[in-house]
């Protein structure tokens, strides 16, 4: 990180994946006051529109804005040689995402950092880059993209936490995260580092891993779901408790009471909410299934810990994965 001559840090920051939390926090870092921060994306459908005219950035926290970053590419080897203070991952956790990214050349002391939703996602990363910090971020904002480019960011929430996935002893590596968290907050996004970025992450799983799921399977949204019978939040809480029984075999304390509570008081009472993973299947995209349920019973089993509702959620969302990605063929065949 440079000094410039008015004294504020100069950054380059690389955000892999230019959809609706990547196109929000391009925005975000560049008008960080206390440094130039040049932001080089990775888009993809949505390239055309931003390399030629930027994000449309309309928000509830932060005002409507045009954000044009410095660089908009389509793939990591277009910046092969250049080097960045930062890596950060945006895009949606599905298998082979990593790849693009994990084929980029980049130097062993930049931190990537990992803004995504679920548990085991570290993996690919560290496995692709060995040397690296890696840390990861968990994020609550609600934000999508109705149309290419344009990002929207809707309801009041908005806070994150980031901390180092593992070697979380290095001091080198926890200030450059001290200092991301730090730049985050300033532009007015409520962010923290932490040293219990695991808690974070299995907490927030306890509300991903169970009404993302149970919403996406039944085409219902949250208070549809409830309405549909007794059973309905008695699974939600099952779900809820096998989430907590896995953290706590890997050594990741979370109480299930508090969790329970956490994860289900709020959303009981609140208006009917369409999770994201549901939209992602209303619109036929691949969920990320392994994510909010994969990873957990793999995990779980690895530990001798049985979580039967999981295990069957997850396999009731894999035939819709199939079904999302095979449908066109099936119905060739059929005929
Ligand atoms: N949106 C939200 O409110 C929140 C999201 N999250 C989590 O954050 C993560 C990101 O979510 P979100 O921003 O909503 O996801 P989006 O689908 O909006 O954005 C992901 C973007 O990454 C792009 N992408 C994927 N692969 C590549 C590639 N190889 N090269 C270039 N671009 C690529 C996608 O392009 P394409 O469109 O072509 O697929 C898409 O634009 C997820 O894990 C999500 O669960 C967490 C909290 C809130
Ligand atoms: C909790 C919520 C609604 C926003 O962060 C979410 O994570 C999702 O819809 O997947």
């Amino acid at each position: 990180m440079m000094e410039s001559a008015t004294n504020k840090k100069s950054l380059k920051i690389f955000i892999f994946g230019g959809g609706s939390l990547g196109g929000l926090y391009s925005h975000l870092l560049s008008t960080s006051e206390f440094a130039d921060v040049q932001i080089t994306i990775a888009c993809r459908g949505n390239y055309d529109i931003v390399s030629q005219s930027g994000f449309k950035i309309t928000t509830n926290n932060w005002g409507n804005h045009i954000c044009r970053p410095h660089r908009v590419i389509r793939d990591p080897h277009e910046i092969q040689g250049e080097s960045y203070d930062y890596v950060i991952v945006t895009t949606k956790v599905l298998p082979q995402a990593s790849l693009p990214l994990a084929r980029f050349p980049l130097q062993s002391d930049v931190p990537i950092v990992l803004i995504q939703n679920g548990v085991g996602i570290e993996k690919p990363y560290r496995e692709a880059f060995p040397a690296n910090p890696i840390a990861s971020g968990v994020a609550y904002i609600t934000a999508s993209q109705p149309s290419p480019g344009h990002i929207l960011q809707y309801g009041a929430i908005a806070t994150m936490t980031i901390g180092l996935y593992d070697r979380a002893d290095n001091p080198t590596d926890r200030s450059k995260i001290q200092y991301l968290a730090a730049l985050f907050d300033a532009s007015g996004f409520p962010c923290a580092a932490t040293d219990e970025i695991h808690v974070e992450r299995w907490g927030k799983l306890g509300w991903n891993g169970s009404w993302n799921v149970v919403c996406a399977a039944t085409n219902l949204d949250t208070q549809s779901f409830l309405a549909s019978s007794p059973q309905a939040v008695e699974l939600v809480e099952k779900i809820i408790r096998e989430v907590a029984k896995t953290a706590n075999a890997v050594g990741v304390k979370i109480d299930a009471d508090t969790l329970v509570e956490e994860r289900m008081g709020w959303t009981l009472k609140a208006p009917p909410i369409v999770p994201s993973m549901l939209q992602d299947a209303r619109k036929g995209f691949q969920m990320e299934l392994e994510a909010y349920c994969g990873n957990v019973w793999r995990i779980a089993e690895s530990v001798g810990v049985e979580v039967p509702c999981i295990k069957s959620m997850y396999t009731i969302l894999a035939t819709m994965n199939w079904r999302f990605m095979n449908a066109p063929k099936t119905a060739t065949a059929n005929m």
